[in-house]
């Protein structure tokens, strides 16, 4: 039995947690880069946690440009076990207003300037995102949130798009054909990346806004996101605080097998391997390598 760390990734407006015991910001390096920030740890109700704000506090990074590799690598080398996702998105759903959330499970990755791969020449590795979250942990984000009073729904298809710039009326009107619920510009590479760290991933959607193809709503507007945010953000705050209690401080292996998913990813001979991209996936990886 492994010990649970539940590590929060907050999206714009999420930029801290509050509540956490022996609390305290940690510097962390990786062999892809700085993450975002240092990443605020503790525990709550003797479950270890772990916090990062995925824009930096102050907000100090774009979507195309967050350290994505190093983030994941971050959390995996400090042991987090669960990755939950909270991000401000857009609605393609009437009935998914500003205000609620959404569990995501599925995703249309439309984002092209990003790195997208821990492995690459030397060490490939693929594997499989057909189901890109984790049902047990999106379960249990679904029982925090309701137990919370916020209005969440349960399932549903997240746009990523590259941004920074929202989606013109045409996009949004083509994402919605498409039968997409949310839009948003950073679940990609995110939970890509935490399968290939064998990591539990969960994405819980904070809606903002109706993106641009509400006839009553208008186009996109960063001031009326600006002022949903800030609700939606204490609501997050208050889902987080009651996983520990639906999670436990001891963890079984992962139903649906994401802590396992590189057991027979990886492709590349083992004489074939490159020692300097083999070091650096000692975290990611190393279970199999
Ligand atoms: C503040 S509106 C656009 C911005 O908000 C979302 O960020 P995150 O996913 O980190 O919550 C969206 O993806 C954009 O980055
Ligand atoms: N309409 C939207 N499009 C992309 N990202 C968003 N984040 C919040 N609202 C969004």
């Amino acid at each position: 039995m492994t010990q649970t760390m539940i590590a929060v990734i907050g999206g714009s407006g999420l930029y801290d947690i509050d509540g956490l015991e022996d609390a305290r910001w940690q510097a962390v390096d990786t062999p892809w880069g700085a993450p975002s920030d240092d990443i605020l740890t503790g525990t709550l109700e003797g479950v270890a946690m772990a916090f990062l704000p995925r824009h930096g506090r102050g907000h100090v990074h774009s979507p195309s440009t967050v350290p994505y590799r190093a983030n994941i690598d971050a959390l995996k080398r400090l042991g987090a076990t669960d990755v939950i996702s909270v991000s401000a998105c857009g609605s393609f759903r009437e009935e998914m207003a500003p205000g609620h959330f959404l569990i995501v499970d599925d995703f249309i990755d439309r984002t092209f300037a990003r790195e997208k791969s821990f492995f690459g020449t030397g060490c490939v590795a693929h594997v499989s995102v057909a189901h890109p979250t984790c049902p047990r942990l999106g379960d249990a984000c679904f029982t925090a949130a309701e137990a919370a009073g916020i209005t969440i729904h349960k399932g549903g298809t997240y746009l990523a798009m590259e941004g920074p710039q929202f989606s013109s009326m045409a996009e949004s009107k083509l994402y919605r054909s498409w039968g997409c619920d949310v839009i948003g510009m950073t679940n990609m590479p995110e939970a890509k990346l935490a399968r290939e760290a064998e990591l539990c991933y969960a994405s819980v959607a904070m809606i903002t806004d109706y993106d641009s193809w509400h006839p009553d709503h208008g186009a996109v507007d960063i001031n009326e996101i600006i002022k949903v945010l800030t609700g939606n953000a204490d609501k997050g705050r208050e889902m987080v605080r009651r996983l520990p209690a639906l999670l436990g401080a001891d963890r079984a292996p992962c139903p649906h097998h994401c802590d396992r998913a590189l057991e027979y990813a990886v492709m590349t001979a083992p004489e074939k391997r490159d020692p300097a991209l083999l070091a650096k996936l000692d975290a990611v990886a190393g279970r199999v390598l």
